[in-house]
């Protein structure tokens, strides 16, 4: 029997003027002794819900641990993360893998498609995973958001790389989650189809009232967002809004040759900016 679709813009416990996910103070150590690493120091970050927000850092200045600790993915050693009203340090393993499944929807750079499954299948199988029928029209709109109509019934070996990560960004959005992470999505994407996937991840915000975060290292993909939040060595250290990818780039390469100058130049980078 059908069941009631929880809309993404009102899901029960969290008021819209709550973000969609919010961390305070959140800290994150890896290892110990000798090889323990500070992945995230005290980070405060919120994320708008209907925004687009990409996550931009050096290799290693701690983007991947953001997201998997926002997302449930990774327990946080202190501070709070929350989705929506819903702190995840109190939630048990089991509960943390339900929010998961019906509050949060992931993009991954290698697709994460089942090969036996058709395209359809593979959108549709988190619900199921859920207990929960696809509501037609939802479905109709998300498949026809990312342009998938001809292609339902082929399986991911039938599809482009491009027509794939489409697959997993309608299976992203299926189930309407309070916010969607995304991690490095045009990675293994040619400059075209990471363009149009980019372009669906954008419809799906101004659109559809999505909320997505999206780790990336390219500044053409961060100009796609709302704003642009920078890491360095496990801190927030820039926060733009409307990025434009030359500002992106400028950020970069100041934020790198401040990393490779021991992090306390102020402007290293701009001179090869342009
Ligand atoms: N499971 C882990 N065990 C130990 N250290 C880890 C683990 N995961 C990440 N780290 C360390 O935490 C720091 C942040 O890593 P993270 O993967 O979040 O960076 P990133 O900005 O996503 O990097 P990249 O752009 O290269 O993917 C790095 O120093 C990394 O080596």
């Amino acid at each position: 029997m059908p069941q009631p679709f929880p809309s993404p813009a009102s899901p029960g416990s969290s008021p819209l003027t709550e973000p969609a996910a919010r961390a305070t103070d959140l800290t994150k150590v890896y290892g110990r002794g000798e090889t323990r690493v500070t992945a995230l120091d005290a980070v405060s970050v919120e994320f708008a819900r209907g925004r687009f927000t990409a996550v931009m850092g050096p290799s290693g200045s701690g983007k991947s641990t953001l997201m998997h600790c926002m997302a449930g993915l990774d327990p946080l050693t202190s501070g709070s993360a929350r989705i929506g009203g819903t702190e995840l340090s109190s939630l048990s393993e089991r509960q943390l893998t339900a929010l998961r499944r019906e509050k949060v929807g992931f993009v991954f750079q290698g697709f994460n498609l089942l090969p036996t499954l058709t395209a359809l299948e593979n959108i549709t199988l988190p619900l199921h995973l859920a207990g929960r029928k696809p509501e037609p029209a939802w479905l109709d709109t998300v498949v026809g958001a990312v342009g998938l109509g001809g292609r339902l019934g082929h399986r991911p070996a039938e599809l482009s790389g491009g027509q794939q990560q489409r697959v997993a960004v309608a299976r992203a959005l299926v189930s309407r989650p309070e916010i969607v992470f995304a991690d490095e999505p045009t990675g293994n994407l040619d400059s075209r189809s990471g363009a149009e996937l980019l372009g669906f991840l954008r419809d799906s915000v101004r659109e559809l009232g999505q909320t997505v975060v999206m780790v990336t290292h390219d500044p053409t993909a961060a100009a796609h967002a709302d704003r642009a939040v920078f890491l360095a060595d496990g801190r927030i250290v820039d926060d733009v809004h409307t990025p434009a990818a030359d500002t992106v780039l400028d950020r970069m390469l100041r934020f790198e040759a401040e990393g490779t100058s021991g992090g306390h130049g102020t402007a290293g980078g701009r001179g090869t900016a342009g």
